[in-house]
């Protein structure tokens, strides 16, 4: 039997007969993966989440926890969700058509944190206006906001941002870490107790792999300097989306996740990659793609090593991903949209006990 408090369940007052509750791990698709004290178990929705959710809102996701009915020869059956201490949104960013509602855009990616770690790198791309963003966000969610430096290895001396942090946000606790020699890892116990639950907040790039890894002791997650041939297969080592770390504490990394780090992306990225962007405005062409052009001053910069190739790659690698996540949300938004009406459809008719002419 397994203890389901030690994956942060909070006893409820009272549950129904053939119910058994269990913390929601993993989904793909629309199949679930439910720890439960009976172990691990794969389940689906019970349709009336399909028929009656008023928003995305109302669909369970990975960090819920939810009552199933438990079916030994197959699938279980969710059948209900209980209250969130926490959640994140994917932010409402991309202007709808008419006949949208507002609420269908809005779709959670992770749920009952207790700490967001607002992740940001100590090299290329620390800026404090943007930690300032994620702050924001990270208050709005319920969680505790916990800002950590990545990569402190690549800086001499980082005492100056860390200052700098610690002045702009002096009640946010501040850590500088590196996860390729543990550096500062050890100042993450306090948060890494059994039962508690961290996201990760940040840019592509900033190194959440990486520390993750360093948290799990092992390799689950593969690490950027590759993704340039996978772009998409980012997380074909594994599927699991709550991990368990040995110290009794749950990471939670879902692709949602992951893109809510680049929702003002385009913003985030000019700021983040003013060193690479600068070059373009001497190019000699307008629209060169920076590719073989001639007179293409990043090529040149790059040739005589003013701009660091891994830094242009960086930079691509962030304008691709970028691409995708806009893609795939206008792609989501259709989708909801479409079940959105469906719903309506069947409540209106319930409500006239026929198909309306
Ligand atoms: N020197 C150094 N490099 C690091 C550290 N952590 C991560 N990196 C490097 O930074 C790059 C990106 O690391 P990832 O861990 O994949 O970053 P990520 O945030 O998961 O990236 P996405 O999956 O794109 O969101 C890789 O080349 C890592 O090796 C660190 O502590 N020190
Ligand atoms: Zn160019």
């Amino acid at each position: 039997m397994i203890d389901l408090k030690t994956y942060g369940y909070t006893e409820i007052e009272e549950i129904p007969s053939g119910l058994l509750p269990g913390r929601i791990t993993e989904l793909r698709r629309e199949r679930f993966t439910v720890i439960t004290e009976r172990g691990e178990l794969t389940a689906i929705l019970k349709g009336t989440f399909y028929h009656s959710a008023e928003s995305r809102e109302d669909f369970p996701c990975v960090g819920d926890f939810i009552l199933l009915r438990p079916n030994a020869g197959g699938d279980s059956l969710i059948v209900t969700l209980l209250p969130r201490r926490s959640k994140f949104s994917r932010a409402n960013y991309s202007g709808h058509a008419a006949g949208y509602t507002k609420t269908i855009l809005e779709q959670v990616v992770a749920t009952n944190f207790d700490y967001v770690f607002i992740l940001s790198s100590l090299n290329w791309d620390f800026n404090v206006t943007r930690m300032m963003r994620y702050l924001t966000q990270a208050r709005q969610s319920g969680g505790q906001p916990v800002v950590i430096l990545t990569k402190a290895d690549l800086t001499e001396d980082y005492s100056l941002p860390l200052a700098e942090v610690r002045q702009s946000m002096p009640d946010v606790p501040v850590h500088a870490v590196c996860s390729h020699n543990g550096l500062g890892l050890n100042e993450l116990d306090v948060y890494l107790k059994p039962g508690s639950t961290v996201v990760f907040l940040g840019m592509s790039g900033i190194g959440k792999s990486s520390l993750l890894n360093a948290l799990m002791e092992r390799d689950v997650m593969k690490v950027s300097a590759i993704r340039e041939e996978d772009s998409r297969g980012r997380h074909t080592t594994t599927h699991r989306q709550l991990f368990m770390l040995p110290s009794g504490a749950m990471v939670i990394d879902t692709p949602g996740m992951r893109e809510l780090g680049l929702f003002d992306a385009d913003e985030g990225i000019s700021a983040g990659f003013n060193d690479v962007e600068e070059w373009f405005a001497e190019c000699r062409f307008h629209d060169c793609r920076h590719e073989s052009e001639p007179g293409c001053a990043v090529l040149a910069a790059i040739a005589d090593g003013s701009l660091p190739r891994e830094r242009w790659e960086h930079y691509k690698a962030q304008q691709h991903e970028n691409k995708f996540v806009q893609d795939r949300t206008s792609y989501l938004i259709h989708k909801n949209a479409r079940n959105q009406s469906i719903a309506m459809q069947r409540k209106q008719t319930k409500k006239t006990g026929g198909w309306k002419k």
